[in-house]
């Protein structure tokens, strides 16, 4: 037994030094030594080690005052690892706005999400009140954790022609719980009418890629890009739902949101877009070619190729391209038919009557169509009218990205 050698794996358990080594060793005729080191991660903490000291030995719990200060550096230590925000969509679900808390303290704007877009932006102290009316507005000068970024500006004209531009500002941002300390806060020193009409649209909050944020000299990172590291897994889903608040969650998939599979496509981010390909498309039983575009939380319809679009309204009885509208229209009293599409092998169905958008007017027989076609857009969206019916994943795990459908 003496000359046996043996390889004995020695522990020291973790005690007041802090050491803690795991090391295999040999032992030669019964004697052996080990090296040890301090560990680099270790850093002392009195009541700590008291604690651990009741723990180990003590014949009574610790002192409950002792436990708070061994709790608090727990809880400091674990960091937030996922978040979840209701999101309420504006009327005739034409955007979802999303309240987050910028500043110190938290001053409360209502936000479009937006992943066809990648910058933070609001409304602010130095936005025109002939602009701003009936908005909330971001104040730096009453954060006192804002900090300028001197030079930086930023200026973003929209797919739908809207715009606005300004300077930019670091400071804290919360959304759902979750908190960036640095966050790139872009504040508007204008904005175009279409913002100004939105009386409770705040600004936006981009979730695209931080490839095509707006800011010179130097482009900045999203919300997502920059808590990303901290999140329980790398992705947001978004659960948005016809006429009713739905949700916006970070670094985790709340499994109660979907009831199907979530089946995932790759997406390309070269433009700095969640760009994906739905394999094929059907309506009413005719099965239809590939569809690639952009997934986009920003936008109300579902932009299609033209050719889908033609396809889908030939279906619909009476339904007509109306030039002076820009758009597919029809009576109202039409019942549409469903629009399926697969992606990542699984099938996602946008219900008809999610199809039928809006009368042209309000009281109008005719109404304008859910789906139209991309003419003049140089992108295919599928945008609210599509992600509505479904629950999506965007995850970046930095070196593939990836959305995922699942019904619900
Ligand atoms: C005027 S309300 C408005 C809301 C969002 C946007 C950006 N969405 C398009 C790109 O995703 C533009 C205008």
């Amino acid at each position: 037994m003496r000359n046996m050698i043996a390889s004995v794996f020695v522990l020291f358990a973790a005690g007041f030094s802090g050491l803690a080594n795991a090391v295999p060793l040999q032992i030669n005729n019964g004697t052996f030594s080990v090296t040890t080191h301090p560990n680099p991660e270790f850093v002392a903490h009195g009541p700590t080690a008291m604690y651990k000291a009741y723990l180990k030995y003590g014949k009574t719990p610790p002192p409950a005052l002792l436990r708070t200060v061994t709790d608090y550096r727990a809880q400091k230590k674990a960091k937030r690892e996922s978040g979840s925000v209701v999101t309420t969509p504006e009327v005739l679900d034409q955007a979802w706005l999303t309240p987050v808390q910028i500043g110190t303290p938290g001053q409360t704007l209502n936000l479009d999400f937006d992943s066809g877009s990648s910058d933070l932006w609001v409304f602010s102290s130095s936005t025109p009140a002939s602009q701003s009316r009936g908005h909330s507005v971001f104040s730096p000068g009453k954060s006192s954790t804002a900090k300028e970024s001197p030079g930086y500006t930023w200026s973003i004209t929209y797919g739908d022609g809207s715009s606005s531009s300004g300077t930019v500002y670091t400071d804290v941002v919360d959304v759902g719980g979750l908190s960036f300390p640095s966050q790139a806060v872009e504040t508007a020193n204008r904005v175009s009418p279409e913002f100004t009409q939105e009386t409770n649209l705040d600004g936006l909050l981009g979730l695209g890629f931080s490839t095509i944020n707006a800011v010179k000299p130097t482009a900045q990172n999203t919300f997502f890009d920059n808590i990303k590291s901290d999140l329980n897994q790398p992705l947001w889903t978004v659960d948005l739902k016809h006429q009713e608040p739905g949700t916006y969650n970070f670094g985790n998939i709340n499994s109660s949101l979907h009831t199907g599979e979530i089946h995932y496509a790759i997406v390309n981010t070269r433009r700095g877009f969640w760009t994906f390909t739905a394999t094929s498309y059907s309506v009413g039983g005719a099965i239809g070619g590939s569809i690639t575009g952009i997934a986009d939380t920003g936008t109300t319809l579902a932009l299609l190729p033209t050719a889908v679009a033609k396809a889908y309204y030939s279906k619909v009885p009476d339904a007509l391209y109306d030039n002076s509208q820009g758009g597919y229209v029809f009576p109202c009293a039409a019942s549409l038919p469903d629009f399926t599409f697969t992606v990542g092998g699984g099938e996602i169905t946008i219900p008809g009557n999610y199809i039928n958008y809006a009368p042209l007017t309000p009281g109008s027989k005719t109404c304008f169509g859910g789906i139209q076609g991309n003419t003049g857009i140089g992108e295919v969206i599928f945008g609210d009218v599509a992600l509505k019916s479904a629950f999506v994943v965007f995850e970046n795990s930095g070196d593939t990205a990836r959305i995922g459908w699942a019904k619900k």
